[in-house]
């Protein structure tokens, strides 16, 4: 288990004093890469409606679940498919997981949906739940902007946000049943890959954070939840951006003996935007450490190496 648990600062998405806010999430992304977040804008029932309607997903019969098997990373992600450390001798995480694409334009008719005769209200849901969780997200990139000294629209303009590439990530840690040998990890160690995650959680635990990664003796503390707050942390996108001044901070779920759901929102950069080192965060004394990347191509690769076949 994790020797202690973190204090994570609570930022308001609808304070109006916005500067302060700013400086509160600059120290946040700056120190651990991970905070809390409130006044965002989804009530407590979308979020139950939401967890309800995820559970009843993987509730179905397996051969259900099997008919929206991943294509063009929408749709089921069954166990042990995934293995969020590419680089452990693990044989995939403990999990089960889900996924939904960007839901307009053509994109949009990738996503997979189950029937609406088995789940008459999953896909309403989760369309709603999409579009206000991106407005809060994308109303949160242009805090982060304050916050790196950029004007608010910066990403905006850029063409990150236009359209952003949001992807949900609906997850089901099961209860792992019968003694294993090696322990197998709900998440494996992993940062995120693109520019924000918000992440909201059932009360039971399981996350934590490791500060240290590179250090050899890593130690863990657990993330508390926070009835109604997300809990948002910084992709890697967003640390080449800032030239690693803002953290993506390593991060997994253990198993805790009790069954798990939790809900990912991945804000990322629209595929064709160039993602290179911030003017706000290079220097002559501390040139860019990444070179240019498109953000699509860098997703790409990421996603290719998270499945095992
Ligand atoms: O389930 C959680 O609490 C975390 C999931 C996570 O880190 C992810 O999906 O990237
Ligand atoms: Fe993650």
């Amino acid at each position: 288990m994790a020797q202690k648990a973190l204090q994570l600062p609570i930022i308001d998405l609808n304070s109006s004093d916005r500067n302060s806010t700013a400086a509160s999430i600059r120290q946040a992304c700056v120190e651990v890469g991970f905070f809390y977040l409130i006044n965002h804008g989804i009530d407590e029932e979308l979020f139950q409606k939401v967890f309800e309607e995820s559970k009843k997903f993987f509730n179905l019969p397996l051969e259900e679940r099997t008919k929206l098997f991943r294509k063009s990373h929408r749709g089921y992600s069954p166990l042990y498919d995934e293995n969020l450390n590419p680089k452990s001798s693990s044989k995939g995480d403990y999990k089960e997981t889900f996924y939904i694409g960007p839901l307009d334009g053509a994109l949009g008719s990738l996503n997979q949906w189950p029937s609406e005769e088995i789940l008459a209200r999953w896909r309403l849901t989760m369309e709603e739940y999409y579009r206000k969780t991106q407005d809060a997200g994308t109303r949160l990139a242009s805090l982060i902007s304050l916050a790196l000294e950029l004007n608010e629209d910066y990403f905006e303009k850029l063409g990150a946000l236009s359209p952003p590439n949001g992807f949900i990530r609906l997850l089901h840690y099961p209860l792992e049943l019968g003694a294993c040998k090696e322990q197998v990890l709900g998440a494996s160690a992993h940062s995120d890959y693109g520019m924000l995650t918000l992440l909201a959680t059932d009360g039971v635990g399981g996350l934590q954070v490791c500060r240290n990664k590179l250090e050899q003796t890593q130690v863990w503390e657990d993330v508390h939840h926070i009835n109604g707050a997300f809990i948002v942390n910084i992709g890697d996108l967003m640390e080449r951006w800032t030239n690693c001044l803002f953290r993506s901070t390593l991060h997994r779920v253990v198993q805790t003996g009790r069954e798990r759901y939790s809900v990912a929102f991945f804000l990322d950069p629209n595929p064709d935007c160039i993602v290179e080192c911030l003017k706000s965060c290079c220097s002559e004394s501390s040139p860019p450490r990444f070179p240019p990347i498109r953000s699509g191509d860098y997703l790409e690769e990421r996603f290719e190496l998270t499945y095992a076949s």
